[in-house]
C-alpha cells in the first residue's frame, strides 16, 4: 500500500514548543488568547460539523447552539445592521469584493494595507490602487487625504472603483487610521466603504455607524479571542441582497458563504468568547497606558518606535539598533535576544531578528508588563 512509506511518528504526541506559560508578546497572537470559559466549551464541540446538530439547512440560521441570536447580538455590538461568520478577515473582503463589484473595478487601499486585501482583491479578479503616505519613515502615516486624489484620478480616466478599503489598524506599525474621515467620503462620493478590523474589533470598541462603514471584517483568532479560522462579516442593510444572495438549485444556500463557512469548533469558540470581548474592550484605555509604558521605558535604553506616537494601539514596532549592536558581538548572532528572553520565560518575537522588533503586552497583567520590560532591559545590559 503506498501509503506505508509515510512517517507517522511526528504525528504523534504533537506538543506546542511556545508552551502556555510563556509570555507571547507576538502581536498577532495575544488577542487571540482564549478565555477559561471559551476553553471549557472546546472539550464539548470538538467533534468535525459538531454545531450542525438542529441545522436546518443553513449555519447563521442555527439556533442552539445559539448561532442566529450571536450573529444579530455581534452586529449590535460593532453598530452594524447584519452579520454572518468567515473565516477570518480575508475570507471576509473576499466576499464583500466578489459580491459587489464587477471584474475590473478598482479597489482603492491604503498602502498599509494587510498582503490579503491584494490577494482577495486578485482572486476577485479587481485592480488595486493604492493611498500613499503622509510621512514615510518613522511614522508610516497614511494621507487619508489622498483617497481623493486616486478616486479622482481614477474616474478621470474613465475607470469604475468599486470599493474603496480601510485597514482601521495595519499589521506592520499598529497605526490607527481615522476611519470616520474616509468613510465619510465614500458615502459623499456613493462608493461602498469596507473598513478591515481584523486588529481592533475584539481589542478596542469600533461603532460601524458612526464610522461610516458598509463592510466590516473582523478576525477572531486574531483580536476576538477565538480558535483559528473564524471571523465575523457585519454589513449594512443597503447590502444584504449582494452578500446573502441564494443559490438558485439550493434557495436555502447563501452562495457567497459557499452555503456555511465556519461549522464546528472555532465558531464555539467565538461564541463562548463573546461576553469577554464585550468586556475587555472596555479596558482599552488601561491596555494603551502598558503599551505606551513599554515604549517610554524601551525607548530609554535606545528602541526607537516606528509609527505614529503616542500609540494608539497595542501593536508596537520598534527599530533597535543596540540589538544589532550586540547580536554583531555574540555568537548566537541575532538569536541572542530569542534566547535570552526564552531562558525568561517569554516568548513570540521573531528568532534570529535583530534590527527590529515587534510586539505586543495586550492583555498582560501590569507585573506581566513590568517583567518583560524589566527583564529587556537586563539582557541588554548583561549582553553590550
Ligand atoms: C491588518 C490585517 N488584516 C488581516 C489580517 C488577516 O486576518 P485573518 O487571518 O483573519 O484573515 C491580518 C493578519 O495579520 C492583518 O494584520
Amino acid at each position: 500500500m503506498i501509503f506505508l512509506n509515510i512517517n507517522i511518528d511526528k504525528y504523534k504526541n504533537l506538543s506546542r514548543s511556545l508552551s502556555r506559560e510563556f509570555i507571547n508578546l507576538n502581536p498577532i497572537q495575544r488577542g487571540g488568547i482564549l478565555p477559561k470559559e471559551a476553553k471549557k466549551a472546546v472539550y464539548e464541540y470538538w467533534d468535525g460539523y459538531s454545531v450542525c446538530d438542529y441545522c436546518h439547512g443553513r449555519l447563521d440560521e442555527i439556533t442552539y447552539p445559539p448561532i442566529k441570536d450571536f450573529l444579530e447580538d455581534i452586529a449590535q455590538f460593532l453598530n452594524m445592521d447584519l452579520a454572518r461568520p468567515t473565516h477570518g478577515a480575508r475570507e471576509g473582503k473576499f466576499i464583500v469584493m466578489h459580491a459587489i463589484c464587477k471584474e475590473g473595478d478598482y479597489v482603492v487601499l491604503d498602502k498599509n494595507a494587510h498582503y490579503t486585501s491584494y490577494v482577495s482583491a486578485e482572486r476577485a479578479k479587481l485592480n488595486v490602487a493604492e493611498v500613499g503616505y503622509e510621512e514615510e519613515y518613522p511614522t508610516f502615516k497614511i494621507n487619508l487625504e489622498g483617497y481623493k486624489e486616486v478616486v479622482d484620478n481614477l474616474e478621470d480616466k474613465g475607470k469604475n472603483v468599486g470599493l474603496i478599503l480601510l485597514t482601521h489598524v495595519d499589521g506592520e506599525y499598529g497605526n490607527l487610521n481615522n476611519a470616520e474621515k474616509v468613510g465619510k467620503f465614500a458615502k459623499n462620493r456613493g462608493i461602498p466603504f469596507l473598513l478591515n478590523c481584523a486588529y481592533t474589533v475584539g481589542r478596542m470598541p469600533v461603532d460601524g455607524k458612526k464610522l461610516k462603514a458598509d463592510f466590516i471584517v473582523a478576525s477572531g483568532h486574531k483580536s476576538m479571542a477565538s480558535s483559528a479560522p473564524c471571523g465575523i462579516l457585519a454589513f449594512s442593510e443597503e447590502f444584504s441582497d449582494k452578500i446573502t444572495k441564494t443559490s438558485e438549485k439550493f434557495p436555502v444556500k447563501e452562495v457567497e458563504m459557499l452555503g456555511c463557512t465556519s461549522r464546528g469548533l472555532p465558531i464555539i469558540t467565538l461564541m463562548a468568547s463573546f461576553p469577554y470581548i464585550v468586556e475587555r474592550v472596555k479596558k482599552w484605555d488601561e491596555e494603551l497606558k502598558k503599551t505606551r509604558y513599554v515604549v517610554d521605558e524601551l525607548e530609554k535604553i535606545g528602541f526607537k518606535q516606528l509609527g505614529i506616537k503616542p500609540k494608539e494601539h497595542d501593536l508596537i514596532k520598534f527599530e533597535t539598533p543596540i540589538l544589532d549592536e550586540i547580536a554583531k558581538k555574540d555568537k548566537r548572532k541575532g538569536f541572542f535576544f530569542y534566547d535570552e528572553l526564552k531562558k525568561r520565560g517569554i516568548g513570540g518575537i521573531r528568532a534570529g531578528v535583530s534590527k527590529e522588533v515587534k510586539m505586543s503586552v495586550y492583555g498582560l497583567e501590569w507585573d506581566q508588563v513590568k517583567y518583560v520590560v524589566d527583564s529587556i532591559k537586563q539582557i541588554i545590559s548583561l549582553n553590550k
